[in-house]
């Protein structure tokens, strides 16, 4: 088995890849190590290999992480690194080693699939959008708050914007809200629809029409029916895979 992790901002992302390509990975979400630790110990006890490891944590964070799992599941921790060139893929930031790790793990991935012009969206505490060229160049990308940070914005400057966690009902329609929580969701979701059929619009003038579009991230369900989108869960673990094999 290898265990994978994937370290963001709001969770810590894990699956237990076994040896057989045939057998489907474990996998799993934890808010902190000790709860990673809690999920995983039992069933990563039995045949560890190695553990892969990309954070977007601070160094000092990320350095705590990967002890704790070396001492306490007794493997080698294997970590992603910024690059300027991978898998075909240059880095297309005027500082290669300020591209988040994640960012460039889900561009590698998605350009190994069919080495052509890529867009791959990540919809999760952020957005980001990143853009490919067909040679593999990196041409930038873009940042912006994803659905929990307008959500928490909203919360936190506002009195009176308050719900409980809204009903799935709620998560998916965009008609016009007639309750707080309608109003809020439906709104969110409507600006993340737009910004990515913007992103598709325009990406055109900068890809060409031979283009691919990969959607990953907890939130890439919201756009997945979106023309042209491909959704792949595992986008960040399948580049984690070909920088740390
Ligand atoms: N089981 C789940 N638990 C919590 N959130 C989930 C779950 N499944 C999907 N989500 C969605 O995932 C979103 C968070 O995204 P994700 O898990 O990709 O990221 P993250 O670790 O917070 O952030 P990032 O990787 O961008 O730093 C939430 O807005 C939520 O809607
Ligand atoms: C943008 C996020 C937070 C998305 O997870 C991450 O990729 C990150 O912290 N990036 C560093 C800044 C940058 O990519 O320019
Ligand atoms: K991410």
């Amino acid at each position: 088995m290898i265990l994978e992790l994937d370290c963001g901002n709001s969770y810590i992302k894990w699956r237990l890849v076994p040896p057989i390509a045939a057998l489907a990975p474990i996998d799993g979400r934890a808010v902190d190590i000790g709860q990673l630790l809690d999920q995983v110990d039992t069933s990563a006890k039995c045949g560890l290999e190695k553990c892969r490891l990309v954070s977007v944590r601070s160094d000092s964070e990320t350095d705590a992480i990967a002890l704790r799992v070396s001492s306490e599941l007794g493997v080698e921790v294997l970590r992603a690194m910024p690059a300027t060139t991978l898998g075909g893929v240059t880095n297309g930031y005027l500082e290669p080693e300020r591209l988040g790790l994640d960012r460039w793990l889900a561009m590698v991935a998605a350009f190994s699939l069919r080495r052509r012009a890529c867009l791959v969206f990540d919809l999760g505490t952020a957005i980001t959008v990143d853009l490919i060229a067909i040679d593999g160049r990196h041409l930038g990308g873009f940042i912006t708050p994803g659905i929990p940070l307008m959500r928490d914005q909203l919360f936190g400057h506002t009195r009176r914007i308050r719900y409980e966690g809204p009903a799935e009902s709620v998560l998916s329609d965009v008609s016009p809200g007639r309750s707080t929580a309608q109003a809020v969701e439906a709104g969110c979701l409507l600006m993340v629809r737009s910004y990515i059929g913007a992103q598709l619009d325009e990406a055109s003038a900068r890809l060409g029409n031979a283009f691919d579009v990969y959607a990953t991230g907890g939130d890439a369900a919201l756009v997945s029916d979106l023309p042209g989108v491909t959704c792949i869960p595992d986008l960040v673990f399948r580049g984690l895979a070909i920088a740390c094999p």
